[in-house]
């Protein structure tokens, strides 16, 4: 695409001369906890807040507001425990400007050196020779949340006006299903919300570890648990076993029903409500850069199920999915400890696609795990129940936002984005659509083998630094659009 280019060299060099106050930014978020499923952590989640609300202020970010979302719904241990609030911000009223709203989170999910990273995992490390921060929250989201505040810094350093109004929305609780966000939304749709033209949205990851990418697809995700009661406190397996009902042998047994080691969801019904794959949708993925052994690479394995790129793609972005991701009250450590559970809880999650209907899909879960429970004829007790959930999202990315996004790309890495989907979630991103109105774009800052929530997590300094020239570039492309 030819496009006539903006004079933003003087941002860029600005960008690169603030580096070191960016890289020292990221440090200091990094080094709070703001896990919000943890609920032991949830004043460090607050306290993340409390920080992006100082950075705010001092960037000169007017009409400040700490929404309040009141307390957690079940399933939650501590039936009082508060959901971190929702920042929100302005940076510029003029009716002459569009007005584009940035979402982003300042939660983080777990982590925990005994898990196998390398360094702490919640002190920001500069590999100076890789140039690579390493860190939680490095890239998902607290690096491309601060890109955002970064972008006005340079503008405020270089006397440059913000060629469009900004409105940020910073959520504390996106990793654990966005609880309390619809509502707000839906309440400032016509209040703080009531100007804005479009949203923004940078919380994904390139493709790959070269090539940008503008993202127009998500799946949803439902999260679920299979709490299995035993006997009234864990027992000796030496004094206990084989004379009792063990509730982690009923729940291994159902927790083995809802998937296949091909990855094919055995549950009954979910297959019939994917959406057909269009011939015209099929040839799309013959057009994406992508190359299966980066994606393997990435995994630090060659355990991929599919073969080719068109498969893998379709696995991850348009077909569901069932992850089993662990047992609350299982004995996890070192050593062989001879106990027999008294209470476990599985957890486990289904990724959505059009046109699962989320509803639907509970009582299709609940209906199978509640099967196959009965079928072990266990004096042991079960219940299954939903953790949370949040809606797939497709869109059509021929819009201004993606043109502009495509430009600044271009300015920055030389390169056009590929146009791709995720198979990850971000909740909120189809109710920013419907309940405001407008277009939605994804603007990734990281790559794809930034190992978002999985250990050792990292941002490149590349990709931070040339990311925040093109959250910038996009905000004046978009304005000229
Ligand atoms: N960067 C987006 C992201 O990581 N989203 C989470 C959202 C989620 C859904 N349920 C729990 N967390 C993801 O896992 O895709
Ligand atoms: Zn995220
Ligand atoms: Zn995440």
């Amino acid at each position: 695409m030819s496009y006539e280019k903006l004079p933003l060299e003087p941002l860029f060099q600005k960008i690169d001369e603030l580096k070191p106050q960016f890289i020292e930014r990221l440090e200091r978020a990094v080094a709070i906890p703001s896990v919000s499923g943890d609920e032991t952590l949830r004043p460090q989640v607050v306290k993340m807040g409390e920080f992006l609300i100082t950075e705010l202020t001092a960037l000169g970010f007017t009409d400040i507001q700490r929404k309040e979302l009141g307390t957690q719904p079940p399933p939650v241990a501590d039936a009082n425990l508060q959901l971190p609030p929702v920042i929100l911000g302005r940076f510029g009223t003029s009716p002459e400007k569009k007005t584009v709203l940035v979402y982003g989170h300042y939660d983080v999910q777990p982590a925990a050196k005994e898990d196998g990273w390398a360094t702490e995992p919640f002190t920001l490390v500069h590999d100076q020779a890789k140039d690579i921060l390493y860190g939680r929250g490095s890239t998902d989201d607290k690096g491309p949340v601060l890109g955002w505040l970064n972008v006005i810094q340079a503008h405020n350093e270089l006397g440059w006006e913000l060629p469009v109004n900004l409105v940020v929305c910073f959520e504390g609780m996106e990793e654990s299903g966005s609880l309390g966000l619809d509502e707000l939304i839906e309440r400032e749709a016509k209040e703080y919300f009531a100007k804005v033209d479009q949203v923004t949205i940078s919380d994904n990851y390139w493709l790959g570890t070269s090539k940008p990418v503008l993202t127009y697809g998500l799946r949803g995700c439902n999260y679920y648990q299979i709490i299995v009661n035993g006997p009234g406190a864990d027992l000796h397996s030496g004094v206990f076993g084989g004379t009792i009902a063990e509730p982690m042998t009923d729940l291994i047994k159902v927790m083995s029903t809802l998937v296949n080691s091909d990855g094919l969801i055995q549950i009954e019904g979910i297959k019939e409500m994917i959406a057909p794959l269009t011939d015209k949708e099929n040839a799309l993925y013959d057009e994406i850069d992508f190359s299966v052994d980066e994606f393997n690479a990435a995994a630090g394995s060659e355990t991929c199920l599919h073969t080719t790129k068109q498969d893998l793609l379709k696995h991850r972005w348009r077909f569901p999915s069932l992850s089993l991701h662990g047992i609350e009250g299982a004995f996890s450590g070192t050593g062989a400890k001879t106990v027999i559970p008294a209470k476990v809880i599985g957890k486990f999650s289904i990724r959505t696609v059009p046109n699962i209907e989320s509803a639907k899909l509970d009582q299709l879960v609940f209906q199978h795990v509640e099967a196959e429970f009965a079928k072990l004829k266990s004096p042991n007790t079960l219940k299954v129940e939903l953790i949370h959930d949040g809606n797939y999202w497709v869109s059509n990315p021929f819009n201004d936002s993606f043109t502009a996004a495509s430009k600044a790309t271009q300015d920055v890495w030389g390169i056009v984005p590929d146009f791709t989907r995720e198979g990850g979630s971000i909740p909120i991103t189809l109710s920013f659509e419907q309940k405001l109105g407008v277009d939605v774009l994804l603007l990734p800052m990281g790559r794809g083998d930034d190992g978002a929530h999985s250990i050792n997590e990292k941002l490149d300094v590349p990709n931070y630094i040339n990311g925040c020239k093109t959250l910038g570039g996009y905000l004046h492309y978009y304005a000229k659009a």
